[in-house]
């Protein structure tokens, strides 16, 4: 459960004052993800997340991810809605972290996912690129590989107490990518965290994405990679093919890959195993006291990189 910070009521109470969503009828921290501190409110209104923004959101960061969910949201693409106060601000103070009401979205993340799934997904991705053209606010990825080496160092030798050989695989890793990561590949806001239970299905159709709070200006075909690494491994870590093709087919059915994309994609399908593995290594290693919280399995994502560095998966993606 990710509850990082507690909010007494007498402090929620003076937060939503500010707001117009009625009368509070409940508030109850959610289960899921390992970012933020998340509440489900209801109201008499109906329903919203409160988020309390946690250690990996910088607060000059935030007008960038509440801009790009008002931006996607006027452009159609089905994403939270940030609340605005009675003030006109969509960004407030609580516990002493900022904070953010969003609009609640029906429907849920699949755990296991069809070849279908993954071609929704794959079209849907390709539409929120496109969707943030026209977005006027950047921000650099602060996990692109330049932001991998703190981590890496964070972890030094620690790591293989979590899996044996583990530091000399990232350190091979981190070397492999300072002399092969792709530098001149299309860029644009990308969602970086494109992950299962990030993306929403009702009645077997994506009814919409969550969790921006990765997103950035890096390269279109990572952000695919990171979704590849994500959908297409099943229970037991083994590379489905078929998914892949299927997610890759669905994106370019709405933006088409260049040559310079399919070649670099395997190295970028390793770097993104790695970008996850070290975060997750980071949360195992670290966890904060008094938190409610599960991190998520950095193995998960060792595998997948020893997947990548040792294989060819251009023809098993399609992309030959
Ligand atoms: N706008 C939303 N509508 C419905 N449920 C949401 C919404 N935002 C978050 N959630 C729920 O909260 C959980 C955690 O949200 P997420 O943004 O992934 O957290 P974190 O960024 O902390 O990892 C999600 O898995 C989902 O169940
Ligand atoms: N998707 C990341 C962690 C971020 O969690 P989320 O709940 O915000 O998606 C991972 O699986 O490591």
């Amino acid at each position: 459960m990710a509850v990082y910070t507690q909010v007494s009521d007498a402090q929620l109470a003076a937060f939503l004052g500010q707001y117009d969503i009625g009368r509070l009828v409940s508030c109850k921290g959610i289960a899921e993800g390992v970012e933020n501190s998340n509440f489900l409110l209801q109201t008499e209104q109906g329903m919203f997340i409160l988020t309390l923004y946690e250690k990996r959101v910088a607060a000059h960061d935030l007008p960038f991810f509440i801009g790009l969910m008002d931006h996607l949201a006027h452009k159609g693409f089905v994403c939270p809605l940030p609340v605005r106060m009675k003030n006109g601000d969509a960004l407030g103070e609580l516990s002493g972290r900022p904070a953010a009401i969003v609009t609640f979205l029906e429907g849920m993340g699949v755990k296991e996912p069809s070849a279908d799934h993954c071609r929704m997904a794959g079209e849907t991705l390709a539409r929120l690129h496109l969707a943030g053209e026209e977005f006027a606010i950047r921000r650099k990825n602060a996990l692109d590989p330049s932001g991998w080496r703190p981590l890496a160092q964070n972890a030094g030798a620690r790591a293989d107490a979590v899996e044996p050989g583990l530091a000399a695989l990232i350190a091979d890793e981190m070397a492999f990518h300072d002399a092969h990561w792709p530098t001149d590949l299309p860029t644009g806001v990308i969602h970086a965290d494109f992950f299962k239970d990030n993306v929403f299905f009702l009645n077997d159709a994506l009814s919409g994405v969550i969790d921006f709070y990765f997103a950035c200006n890096d390269m279109f075909a990572y952000d695919l990679a990171i979704t590849v690494n994500a959908w297409c491994f099943d229970g037991a870590l083994r590379f489905e093919s078929d998914k892949a093709k299927a997610m890759i087919e669905g994106y370019q059915s709405v933006r088409m890959l260049g040559d310079a994309e399919k070649l670099a994609f395997g190295t970028l399908c390793r770097g993104a195993a790695l970008r996850f593995l070290l975060t997750r290594l980071n949360d195992w290693l670290d966890v904060p006291t008094g938190a409610l919280v599960m991190p998520h399995d950095p193995k998960e994502f060792s595998e997948r990189l020893r997947f990548f560095r040792d294989n060819s998966i251009d023809r098993l993606m399609g992309l030959v």
